[in-house]
């Protein structure tokens, strides 16, 4: 079966913070493809620069070098409407479904309002049947929901409100950035099923940011490690993870008892000399990209 062409393809995207000389490479050369349908996961440690790609996708930032597409137009080329389109076809969910919800709006007015931005053509009596189709396919219950402020809410239940936000926007690609983590773990289960719902049913691309690798096995078609401000390995989740090449890749599986943790912290629980060799390792093979599995990147191995 052919690939369907990416809405977003980033190409060789760096980008550097500080000085000439002090300056961080957050991302160097990262090149991947978000696709109708599919998710790709994006792991690794913490610093190794997983949300500057996110911002770098989001717009937030812009690269210091390479080029990010829009449904294959370079987006520097395509002028304010077309950043204006990309805006509003790419969303975030973020990690904390507390701040993310303004707390003085109701659910109907958070709803509401990208609606009446977006899809001008709605109107009176078709803006409330969409906002309950929305709430619906999020699992909510439109009675109970639309007149609350999202202090009323659980945080399942805010995090399934900012997905649904993400849609009443017209979103075609949704980067979510560990958008699990701070819920209950009873409920994380039902908001990865969610976006697997939205990827599905809807042909929403997804771009999902984590440490932890289980998560990223559920709800992912591809995995992409990052290690330093690189990509170190990609490709099918299920094959990367069962078999993985890099060092560094086979040092965050062992590190899968406690993600949270940094692997350089004591409290990791990994013996530091492993650690240290596995790392001295990784550096040295830091510019031998692996890639395992079908090629659903622009990049190719160095
Ligand atoms: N705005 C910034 N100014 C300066 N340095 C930054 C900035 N944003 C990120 N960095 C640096 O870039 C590197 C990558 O950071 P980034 O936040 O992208 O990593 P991460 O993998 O998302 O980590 P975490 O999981 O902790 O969020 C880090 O060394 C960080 O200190």
């Amino acid at each position: 079966m052919m690939d369907q062409e990416p809405i977003i393809a980033l190409e060789r995207v760096s980008k550097s913070f500080g000085q000439r000389g002090k300056a961080v490479r957050a991302a160097h050369d990262v090149s991947f493809a978000l696709r109708p349908g599919r998710t790709v996961a994006l792991v690794g440690e913490s610093g190794s620069g997983k949300t500057t790609c996110a911002r770098l996708v989001m717009r937030e930032y812009q690269p210091d070098g390479g080029r990010i597409l829009f449904c294959g137009r370079d987006l520097d080329s395509t002028g304010a409407v077309g950043l204006k389109e990309y805006r509003r076809a790419v969303q975030m969910i973020f990690q904390d479904p507390f701040s993310s919800l303004n707390p003085a709006h109701t659910v109907d007015f958070i709803l509401r309002r990208p609606l009446a931005l977006g899809q001008l053509h709605l109107k009176g009596r078709a803006v409330d049947d969409t906002i309950a189709d929305l709430l619906r396919r999020v699992e909510l219950d439109p009675g109970a929901v639309t007149r609350k402020h999202p202090h009323e809410l659980s945080g399942g239940q805010r995090q399934r409100i900012n997905i649904a936000r993400t849609l009443a926007m017209g979103a075609r690609v949704i980067v979510a950035d560990e958008p699990t983590s701070m819920l209950d773990v009873s409920v994380r289960l039902g908001v990865l099923n969610l976006l697997n719902e939205m990827k599905r049913d809807l042909g929403v691309a997804l771009l999902y940011i984590t440490h932890d690798l289980a998560t990223a096995r559920y709800v992912a078609d591809d995995i992409l490690v990052m290690y330093a401000g690189q990509i170190v390995e990609w490709g099918d989740v299920h094959r990367v993870l069962a078999d993985p090449r890099h060092p560094y890749t086979r040092l965050l599986l062992s590190a899968v008892p406690d993600p949270e943790v940094r692997f350089d912290n004591p409290g990791s629980r990994l013996d530091p000399r492993a650690v240290e060799a596995i790392r001295r390792e990784a550096r040295h093979l830091q510019d031998r990209v692996v890639e395992v599995g079908p090629n659903h990147f622009t990049r190719h191995a160095a």
